[in-house]
């Protein structure tokens, strides 16, 4: 029997809202669903993160835009934050499948004693066959102190959780060398195995700029990418327009866990099979769970 594997998936507030008709897009939630829900079936662990509260937040309260002060950001979290978990809960809950809330800040993940909970919660819940739904806990994460966005949180997940997976779902299929939204001949980077020298490449001025509702960007995943492949994680940018492409990708690499026969066997985006996507390798140097200091942030190492 082949063991299990942990993936992490997470997804932006851009794939949850419309950002023009600021409708809840629901059917990439149901996708996010059944794609959770067949990994499961192949084997996988998952774990999903979940942006989404100060957005849900907003169109609750009927305002337009996200408000500049902090103070208002979080009060907004605060209101959202059950309707995200409550969409995600009657979501999945039609599939049989129980979700669990897991709010972290970074003090939670800085404090060796609370960053250990926090890992034994997952392994918990995991072992019980729930789904954990993870956001920043924007209501305590004041400006100093704050993770700040959800993708360098998915790679910490990610570590966290001794993941092999993350993927990075956003409104974009891949990473490009210029910002295709400007650039109609932007090339399309699909593997990367040295992220040090892709910033030496890239013009991160214009590929960093996230969406009106979101906060991260491409410069965000980068970071979240080399947090991850520091511990020996693989990162998957893809879009989040087609949540089955996860389960496509992982049949691409990981066929015969996914019990579906390799890669040709998916239908694929270009002509080899490859279903659309950025592959950034782990650091040949990684060692699970030294990923988080290598990039200066203060967290103890994973005990295994
Ligand atoms: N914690 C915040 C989201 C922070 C964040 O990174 O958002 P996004 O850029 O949409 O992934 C929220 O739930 O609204």
């Amino acid at each position: 029997m082949i063991p299990a594997r942990t993936i992490v998936i997470k997804l932006g507030t851009s794939s949850l809202i419309d950002e023009t008709t600021h409708d809840i897009q629901y059917d990439i939630v149901a996708g996010v669903a059944s794609t959770v829900a067949a990994l499961r079936d192949g084997g996988y662990r998952v774990v999903l993160l979940s942006s989404g509260a100060v957005g849900f937040g907003l169109l609750r309260m009927g305002l337009p835009s996200r408000p500049s002060s902090l103070l208002g950001k979080q009060a907004l979290a605060a209101i959202g934050q059950g309707e995200v978990m409550s969409m995600w809960s009657n979501v999945f809950s039609q599939r049989g499948i129980a979700v669990a809330q897991v709010l972290l800040t970074h003090d939670d993940i800085a404090s060796p004693k609370r960053y250990d909970h926090a890992v034994n919660t997952f392994n918990e819940l995991l072992s019980i066959d729930v789904v954990p739904i993870v956001n920043e806990n924007d209501t305590l994460s004041t400006k100093e102190i704050q993770i700040g966005d959800n993708d360098t949180l998915g790679a910490i997940t990610a570590t966290m959780v001794h993941a092999s997976y993350l993927f990075l779902l956003t409104d974009v299929d891949s990473l490009y060398a210029s910002n295709p939204k400007h650039d109609v001949h932007a090339s399309r980077i699909d593997l990367v195995t040295s992220i040090s020298s892709l910033r030496e490449r890239l013009d991160f001025s214009d590929l960093g700029a996230g969406s009106a509702n979101g906060t991260g960007g491409m410069a965000t995943k980068l970071r979240a990418a080399e947090i991850a492949s520091a511990a020996g994680i693989f990162t998957v940018i893809a879009s989040s327009s087609r949540p089955s492409v996860v389960s496509e990708i992982l049949e691409y690499y990981d066929g015969e866990r996914m019990g579906n026969g390799a890669s040709s066997e998916s239908s694929g985006d270009t002509e080899d099979g490859r279903p659309l996507h950025t592959l950034f390798f782990p650091d040949p140097c990684s060692r699970k769970g030294n990923g988080l200091k290598a990039v200066g942030l203060e967290i103890p190492p994973l005990m295994s």
